[in-house]
């Protein structure tokens, strides 16, 4: 599916965005974009659209102006789909499956999907195996989420806050988990509200708020005059909701 032509593409390149709901904008002129083999982190404070954003990129969400291409395709597109896994922040879709249940089942829509044992070992989801999703644990859950994202094989992996509820333990297990993908050449791109998160993995670094790109770099860029990267976070955005017109506060 992928050419050479799509690979020479960046993983995802978004221009231009915008989205509303009703008279509320949640993304005004968003352009970005995210290199292959690399973690992306998207920072940004409740509200500024980092959701929507990822919902366009996966084709959930049709934008009313500007364009997404993912992996060299237009995000949707059957081509751009079949490369992609998404964890999303929350779902209610699987309520009684069991996790182990769950993944086979994801496993049988792809041709070659990592092995579910070993994948649902490495995320320490043996443990509760056969207990019905709505009954895990928020982070249980957010392990079966990520398993789920991942066991497709994807190219580029779509992340919505992926260690929100983890404690310690599985963060750092996620953590190392992302590093190996990202060295085995996957792209990743994750949202967090955790500084730290995005300091020890990201490769790129893009700071959003009210719908737009604040600033953009390297976490060495964005602190290289010695603030710490939540000051700089602080600096650059702000605590208010979007307003109705999606005007800037
Ligand atoms: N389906 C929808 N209908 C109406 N408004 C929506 C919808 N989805 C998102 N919004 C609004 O769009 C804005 C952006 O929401 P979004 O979920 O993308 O933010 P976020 O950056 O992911 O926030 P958080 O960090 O809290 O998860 C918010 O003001 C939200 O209320």
């Amino acid at each position: 599916m992928t050419d050479r032509t799509t690979r020479a593409e960046p993983a995802l390149e978004a221009t231009g965005l915008t989205v509303r709901f009703g008279d509320r904008t949640a993304l005004d002129d968003l352009s970005l974009t995210a290199a292959r083999g690399a973690i992306t982190a998207l920072l940004g404070p409740n509200g500024a659209g980092k959701t929507t954003f990822l919902r366009c990129c996966t084709g959930l969400i049709r934008p009313s102006a500007g364009r997404v291409r993912v992996l060299g395709h237009p995000a949707g597109s059957p081509a751009a789909t079949v490369g992609i896994g998404s964890m999303p922040q929350s779902t209610g879709a699987w309520s009684g499956i069991r996790p182990l249940e769950l993944l086979r089942h994801l496993a049988g829509l792809y041709a070659h999907p990592l092995p579910v044992d070993a994948l649902a070992a490495r995320l320490g989801i043996d443990d509760f195996a056969r207990t019905p999703y709505r009954r895990l644990s928020g982070g249980e859950k957010q392990a079966v989420n990520l398993a789920g994202a991942l066991v497709g094989r994807p190219e580029l992996v779509f992340l919505d806050e992926p260690t929100a509820g983890m404690d310690p333990h599985a963060r750092r297990a996620t953590w190392a988990l992302l590093g190996e993908l990202r060295e085995a050449g996957v792209s990743l791109l994750l949202t967090t509200h955790a500084m730290d998160e995005a300091a020890t993995l990201a490769d790129r670094v893009h700071i959003v708020d009210g719908g737009r790109v604040r600033l953009s770099g390297t976490v060495a860029e964005l602190t290289g005059d010695g603030r710490s990267l939540e000051d700089v976070f602080l600096a650059s955005t702000s605590p208010h909701a979007v307003s109705p017109s999606g005007a800037e506060r």
